[in-house]
Formats: structure tokens, sequence, C-alpha cells
């Protein structure tokens, strides 16, 4: 257990190399399962469709959380909007496994995230950065996930969030602990959060990437710059054939460094999602943007 969580606190032990995929139905939760999906994200929509519709998106229905949970066996997740004590404490009553405190829906604090470690269910909470990684673990957050920039069918954002923050790592281990400490006043990231990550060589909590994968090769390509896992959520079900694609993705995110296989597992898939330029999203329009 680190540090920062509460004793009774639940822990999240999520495999290397796994997938958590978003469903909105116990149908969807089946084809993850089946697929070897490690767990499942209980939403409304997929976020996606949580783009398209804009305007507030808040905790889904306390009925589509207990419809999942009744369908499968592994772990469901939902998730609550940062800052939302309330809805955090409503999915912790429902019994789902683990809530992810998420820039997905709109925030409730645009200030505060939640103080995780006054829970009992454990969170998965989304960064950029180390900063912003290191100041959600420091509140408590058992499992990290890259932001990525989701519902865009573009991996681009993903990339570019794993590449960083594998890079302050790798920075941080070569610091004095006097450098540490000058590097977290710099990012506003707790000092002795940095120091364990600069001792472990690693986040201190299982890391998953998450925001834009569409294809088999990009769920590879998070796992080869060094996630542990990978969510998916509009790339399976906004796919031609969502059952391929999510086993597609589940061999692939496994076996990311078997090219062969990876090619074997991309061929026929049928129509990947369709994707978004970055270059059309305003800062606005980003749902990476909404916390730090
Ligand atoms: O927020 C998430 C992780 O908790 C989503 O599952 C993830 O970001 C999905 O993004 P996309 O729809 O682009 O795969």
């Amino acid at each position: 257990m680190y540090k920062m969580q509460k004793k009774d606190q639940k822990q999240i032990v999520m495999p290397y190399g796994g997938v958590i995929m978003d469903v909105v139905n116990a149908e969807q939760a089946k084809v993850a399962e089946e697929a070897g999906a490690v767990a499942v994200m209980a939403l409304e929509r997929v976020p996606s469709d949580i783009r398209a519709a804009g305007g507030v998106a808040r905790m889904a229905d306390p009925t589509k959380a207990e419809e999942i949970m009744n369908a499968v066996s592994i772990p469901v997740m939902a998730k609550c909007r940062i800052g939302h004590i309330v809805e955090a404490r409503v999915l912790e009553s429902l019994g789902v496994d683990y809530i992810d405190e998420s820039e997905v829906l709109t925030p409730a604090d645009d200030v505060y995230h939640l103080r995780k470690s006054d829970f009992k269910v454990p969170f998965v909470c989304g960064g950029r950065n180390l900063g912003e990684v290191a100041r959600r673990i420091g509140e408590g957050a058992s499992m990290m996930r890259t932001k990525g920039e989701p519902g865009t069918g573009n991996i681009v954002e993903a990339v570019r969030h794993m590449r960083q923050i594998q890079a302050e790592i790798r920075m941080l281990t070569g610091m004095s602990e006097d450098e540490v400490m000058t590097y977290a006043k710099n990012i506003g990231a707790p000092y002795h959060i940095l120091l364990d990550i600069r001792d472990k060589g690693r986040l201190p909590v299982t890391n998953y990437a998450a925001g834009g994968v569409a294809t088999p090769s990009d769920a590879a390509l998070l796992m080869e710059l060094g996630a542990d896992g990978v969510f998916v959520g509009s790339g399976i079900f906004k796919s031609e054939n969502p059952e391929k694609f999510a086993k597609a993705v589940v061999q692939a995110t496994k076996n990311y460094q078997d090219y062969a296989l990876i090619a074997e597992l991309s061929k026929d898939l049928g129509t990947a999602m369709k994707g978004i330029d970055m270059n059309t999203l305003a800062p606005n329009e980003r749902m990476q943007n909404r916390s730090e």
C-alpha cells in the first residue's frame, strides 16, 4: 500500500499489459469481458458521445453501474466529476470497485480535487505531467492514467503525456535531494512523493495510458512508451466491429512487441472510429485542460 492511502482503503490491482474498456450497458460489458478486458468503466456515454453532446456531463445513472456490475465478474469502475464529494460517495455506496475522478466529465470543483484518502473505495485519476501525477497521488489516488484527449480517436495527446511523464521520471532519477526540492517547487508537486518516485525509478502506483486509442497498434505504442496498460473508450464501440477491435486491442496490449502478431490482429478489422485532428480543437474544447 502506498503511504498516502488509508489503511482500510482497498487497493487497485491491475495487471501489466491489461486493458480497461468503457462500456455503456450490460451487452458491451460482456463484449469487453469476453475479449479479455481486466476491468470495465461504466458510463452513460463513451467520451466521443460526451464530446458530441456538449453541456454538463455528470455521474451516470446508478442503474447503469448496477446493470453493468450484475453483468460481469471483472471489476467495475465508474466516473465521478472532479471534486464532487457526493457523486463519489454515491458510487462508493453502490459498491463499484473503483472510482475514476475524471476530466471526461465536467468538473464540479475547479479548484479542489477529492481528498481520495478519505474514502474506502480506491480512485484512479488522470495526469499529463509529473506535477499533476504527484498531486493526485498526494491526494490518495491508487492508480494513475495519462489523460490523452478522450473521444478523439487521436493518439497524439496520449503519446505526448506518456513521453512527458517518463522523461520527467528519468530526469528525477539523476537529481540530488536539494535538486528534487527545487523541482518540487517548480512543478507544484509534493516533495516526498517526488523523492519516492526518484528512489523507485517509476511511479509508486500503476499507470495506464488513456485517451484516443483507436487501433491495436495505438495500444501497443503506449505500452512501448512505458504504460502499464491502457484504457480504451470510444475506440472499441465506435469502430465498425467492436468485438473484433476489443479482442485485437487486448492481444496487442499484452503482446506489444510481437509485431507479426499485431500485423495479423490488424488485418480485416473493419473501419476504426473516425478521428479528430487536434488542430481543430480549441484549448477550451480539450477535456485534458479541465484540471491540473
Ligand atoms: O477517461 C477514461 C479513462 O478513465 C476513458 O476511459 C478514456 O479516456 C477513454 O478515452 P477514449 O474514448 O478516447 O478511448
